[in-house]
């Protein structure tokens, strides 16, 4: 069957056609927001096809398994649904675990190992370490990730630490990756820099993979860091054969160690480059497009870019002031009845986006639309699968993949709880610490009787002979149907519904987080019958196992919403948003200490500053129509009520240039004084309210 005909000449612009017809060598799209970058991928991902590319050799990376699912869809519409099967679409880590998942065992890993989470990390990490404090073990996990990804081992680590706190966290990491070791599992991290290692260390893997993944296309380049640009390259190899398109001005993940020296090193490391910008904005309307350019001219400039657009000017860019928080809140919802209330039938729920800089500030939206009845969703937040239930259901899938994940055994011994006490299991974790083994391994010791008692030993390996027999059947099933059983009746046998009541007094929250579990069962069962739905999108694969699944769930999960296709308002973070775009958006607390966002101790740096600017310019740019930009007069700062400094971002904007009633410039600074004057007033009304 030949893929349906590709018009792409029908719909792009010159300069996105020369992109996608480059296929001789390697091709970097540099470009402002709106200019239609990921357009240029998907519509290259039809054109290699039909140039004689077979599906399986094409692999595009995305951001996030959201920004991977939107690209299938759009794919499957450009190419036909048998074509877009076969895509390798997916992030970074998704390919990442592909790649250990075949060669694993060529780095050291078993052919089943474990995924932790941040949470199994963050216990490994207090252990490791030896603390029970969890801002100390947080900022080591942030250290350790930010040297991998840097691609420094913890030897390397140690040798460039440059103070005592340095110091110790490389020594905690080498005992972490020992653990890891040990567990037989990796961090999110390690699944970018074992297959890098693999990829360099080893040229027979490196030669198969080059074959399978012939033609690589990269979204958001600008927000790689230095071990996925070293993956790259080692997966493109000679041939050089990749786009990669992005955006210097939307590069906001420096604090996670993207770096943009990758734009820079690419025309050096590919003398061939063919460079390509795209000047054409085809998202929003002039006013939206000019502040958005004011904004960003003030940062130093990388790659000199231009964006125009044909759309008039539209609505000017409004500017939306409030008392607080909550006040904000329902100027937020009174704009979305007015806008739908002016456009009539046409503007639905999820025409809107709220976004801020930080996943606390959407309390007071949530509250606010509820009581308005508008539906709506926190995107990026605390999804579904960070909810305690589906955490202990994974937990369980993980020890089935992986019994030496000791993280993973802890949370299925003592969930539920079934007589084995906490004396038991210090015991055996005591016993495997002293022979090196998993706990699972010390489980089925002979010499474990020098450890604990008859009894103590009678239930583990009732326990042990359970895990094992559930295993067995988690292998040998696949398919729905099947898969659903056999999920139903583990939980039955573990009595993990009754759990969830003895554990929860209100008993309607003990009934909503049973419905979670059984949400979950489907989820995975539909998985098993080869039927993926997530993120409003369903494609179809090939059958697996439930051990199959189980092996990949805290990947997808990691990134994984649900209800996304509904008519609902989309609550989400600045840095969420990336890629998006809605029709209406709310830009909240664009206030100095929120955006640019400065903890207390923080001294600013300009290069911070600067990656701040950045994260405005992709707010302001997910907005194609309307856009309101809001400040607070006083906004709440841990449990006290401070004034509201309107941020620097707003004056940046250069509102006036568009026509709005009063001179911005002459508000703001009227604000400024008003705030100034307030702010004394409210100070002294706060102090007598303490009183
Ligand atoms: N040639 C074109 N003609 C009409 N519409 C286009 C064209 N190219 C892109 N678009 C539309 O413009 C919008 C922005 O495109 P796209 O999301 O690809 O931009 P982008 O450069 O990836 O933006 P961002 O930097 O925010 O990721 C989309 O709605 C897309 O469908
Ligand atoms: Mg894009």
């Amino acid at each position: 069957m030949s893929s349906p005909p590709l018009d792409a000449a029908a719909t792009l612009n010159p300069a996105q056609l020369e992109a996608v017809y480059h296929l001789t060598g390697p091709c970097l799209v540099v470009a402002g927001a709106g200019s239609g970058k990921t357009r240029v991928i998907t519509t290259k991902i039809g054109q290699l096809l039909k140039s004689g590319y077979a599906a399986r050799n094409i692999a595009a990376i995305t951001f996030t398994n959201k920004a991977a699912q939107e690209m299938r869809e759009r794919a499957k519409a450009l190419v036909g649904p048998r074509a877009a099967k076969d895509l390798a679409i997916s992030t970074f880590h998704s390919l990442g675990v592909r790649i250990l998942r075949q060669e694993g065992t060529r780095v050291g890993l078993k052919e089943q190992f474990s995924i932790l989470d941040s949470d199994d990390v963050l216990s490994v990490l207090r252990d490791a370490g030896g603390t029970t404090d969890a801002n100390q073990a947080r900022s080591w996990q942030w250290t350790i990730s930010l040297w991998k990804n840097m691609g420094l081992n913890a030897a390397q680590a140690a040798a460039q630490a440059k103070d005592e706190n340095e110091r110790t966290a490389a020594i905690v990491m080498t005992k972490y990756q020992e653990r890891l070791a040990a567990y037989q599992a990796v961090d999110f991290d390690d699944l970018i820099s074992l297959p890098l290692k693999l990829l360099t260390e080893d040229a027979e893997a490196r030669g198969k993979w080059q074959d399978t993944l012939r033609y690589v296309l990269v979204d958001e380049y600008q927000d790689t860091n230095a071990v996925q640009y070293d993956l790259l390259k080692q997966l493109v190899g000679e041939r050089a054969l990749f786009t990669a398109v992005g955006d210097d001005d939307q590069s906001i993940y420096g604090w996670r160690g993207a770096t943009i020296e990758n734009l820079k090193r690419l025309p050096l490391d590919f003398p061939q480059l063919k460079v390509i910008p795209l000047e054409q904005n085809y998202r929003s309307t002039g006013a939206i497009l000019r502040a958005a350019n004011n904004v960003i001219a003030v940062n130093p400039k990388i790659f000199d870019k231009k964006l125009w657009s044909e759309f008039g000017d539209g609505e000017p860019v409004a500017l939306v002031e409030s008392d607080g928080e909550d006040h904000e809140a329902e100027r937020a919802v009174s704009r979305i009845q007015a806008i739908r209330g002016q456009g009539g039938a046409g503007i639905e729920f999820k025409d809107f986006a709220i976004l801020y800089r930080a996943n606390h500030q959407s309390r007071p939206f949530e509250q606010a639309l509820r009581r308005a009845n508008i539906p709506y969703k926190v995107s990026g937040g605390q999804s579904f699968f960070d909810k305690a239930e589906i955490k202990d259901l994974c937990g369980w899938l993980r020890l089935l993949v992986n019994q030496d994940d000791d993280p993973a055994f802890l949370r299925a011994v003592t969930t539920p709880k079934r007589g084995i006490g906490h004396q038991t299991i210090a015991g055996l974790s005591q016993f495997a610490g002293k022979w090196k083994c998993s706990m699972y391994e010390a489980l089925f010791a002979e010499s474990l009787g020098t450890a604990l008692s008859a009894k103590q030993i009678g239930s583990l390996h009732e326990f042990g002979r359970y895990v094992n027999e559930l295993e067995y059947k988690a292998r040998h099933t696949s398919g729905a149907k099947e898969a659903k059983v056999l999920l139903l009746e583990w939980l039955s046998d573990i009595a993990y519904e009754q759990h969830l009541y003895d554990n929860e007094e209100n008993e309607k929250v003990a009934a909503a987080r049973w419905n979670n579990v059984l949400d979950f069962v489907d989820w995975v069962a539909k998985r098993c019958g080869g039927e993926i739905q997530e993120d409003g999108g369903k494609f179809e694969t090939e059958k697996q196992t439930v051990l199959q699944v189980a092996q990949t769930i805290s990947v997808i999960l990691s990134m994984a919403e649900r209800n996304e296709d509904q008519d609902q308002v989309v609550l989400t973070t600045l840095h969420a948003s990336k890629g998006l775009e809605w029709p209406h958006v709310f830009l909240a607390g664009v206030n100095e200490g929120l955006l640019p966002f400065k903890a207390d101790d923080e001294e600013m740096t300009a290069q911070r500053l600067e990656e701040e600017r950045r994260l405005m310019y992709v707010g302001i740019t997910r907005a194609r129509k309307t856009l309101a930009v809001s400040t607070l007069r006083r906004r709440r700062k841990a449990r006290e009520l401070v004034m509201g400094i309107p941020s620097r971002f707003i004056l940046e904007m250069k509102l006036h240039e568009s026509s709005v009633k009063e001179d911005p410039r002459e508000k703001l600074k009227r604000l400024r004084e008003a705030f100034a004057a307030k702010g004394a007033a409210s100070s002294a009304a706060q102090a007598a309210d303490k009183s």
